[in-house]
């Protein structure tokens, strides 16, 4: 069974010139496991796809299944990682990445050993006692990351969640996303500016049109599944590599 399916959706935006048509008739099925991206010219709807498919906007027409049954708000099942890590400033690392198992009454032991394991998996085990303030951009979003996980959804969902940061940090938060996604199975949904990136991190790239933003083209990409011996750099600069960046310009230009 699909994970998600998207059956028409389309959205529409009240504004004071009048009716905007955000996004318009998108179809789409997710499957366990998949790492889907979505690029787009800047404005064409993709985070409001996004909200739509977290539950915190209901699409103006067609309708979204999770696991066969109609999604129809957030749910735990679904983790959202923004742009700018929504981190509480007057808790420190440990306590953020607590704070929703704590909410959940989860035992202490339990929130303890989820923390460690967590804080681990995006190399922060040493950070745990310093606030956000304290950290650099890719830090917090780390512990932005680390924090969803600990909830343990079973679908991620990122709009941008490196493109605040230096191309260093963001190839680095590439690798480790990878990592996370094939260690854990998750499935990720990615909103992304860079074509490069959605095309090294994904199984697939959906490519959308201007407003009304639609969908293009879906591009199958083999670098995350089938190239996971080599080396990042090693496989941006391969021909098959750039003629897949090329064939998902052509169409954002187009
Ligand atoms: N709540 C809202 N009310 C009215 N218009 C909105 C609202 N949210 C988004 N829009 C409009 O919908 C369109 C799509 O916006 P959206 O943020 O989804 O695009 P995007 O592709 O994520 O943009 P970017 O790549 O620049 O982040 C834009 O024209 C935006 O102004």
């Amino acid at each position: 069974m699909n994970l998600l399916e998207l059956a028409g959706i389309s959205v529409d935006f009240e504004t004071n010139k009048g009716t905007l048509s955000a996004v318009k008739d998108v179809s789409m099925t997710v499957k366990k496991g998949d790492f889907i991206s979505i690029v787009g010219p800047s404005g064409c709807g993709k985070s409001t796809l996004l909200n739509v498919i977290g539950g915190f906007l209901p699409p103006t027409e067609g309708e979204i299944l999770e696991s066969g049954s109609p999604l129809t708000g957030p749910g735990r099942n679904r983790g959202v990682v923004f742009q700018k890590p929504a981190l509480y400033p007057w808790l420190n690392v440990v306590q953020n990445v607590a704070f929703g198992l704590k909410l959940r009454g989860m035992p202490k032991n339990d929130i303890n050993s989820s923390v460690k394991e967590n804080l681990e998996r995006v190399h922060l085990s040493d950070f745990g006692h310093m606030h956000p303030y304290e950290l650099s951009g890719g830090m917090q979003q780390r512990v932005a990351i680390a924090r969803i996980l600990a909830n343990d959804p079973e679908i991620l969902l990122m709009d941008e969640p490196f493109g605040a940061l230096d191309v260093l940090t963001r190839e680095h938060l590439q690798d480790e996303l990878l990592k996370i996604w094939r260690e854990t199975h998750k499935t990720v949904l990615l909103i992304t500016h860079s074509v490069e990136e959605a095309i090294y991190l994904s199984t697939s790239v959906y490519v959308m049109s201007e407003l009304p933003g639609r969908i293009l083209k879906k591009i199958d990409t083999p670098f995350s599944t089938d190239y996971r011996d080599r080396d990042s750099r090693e496989i941006k600069s391969l021909p098959e590599f750039v003629a897949l960046r090329e064939e998902v310009l052509s169409y954002i230009w187009s």
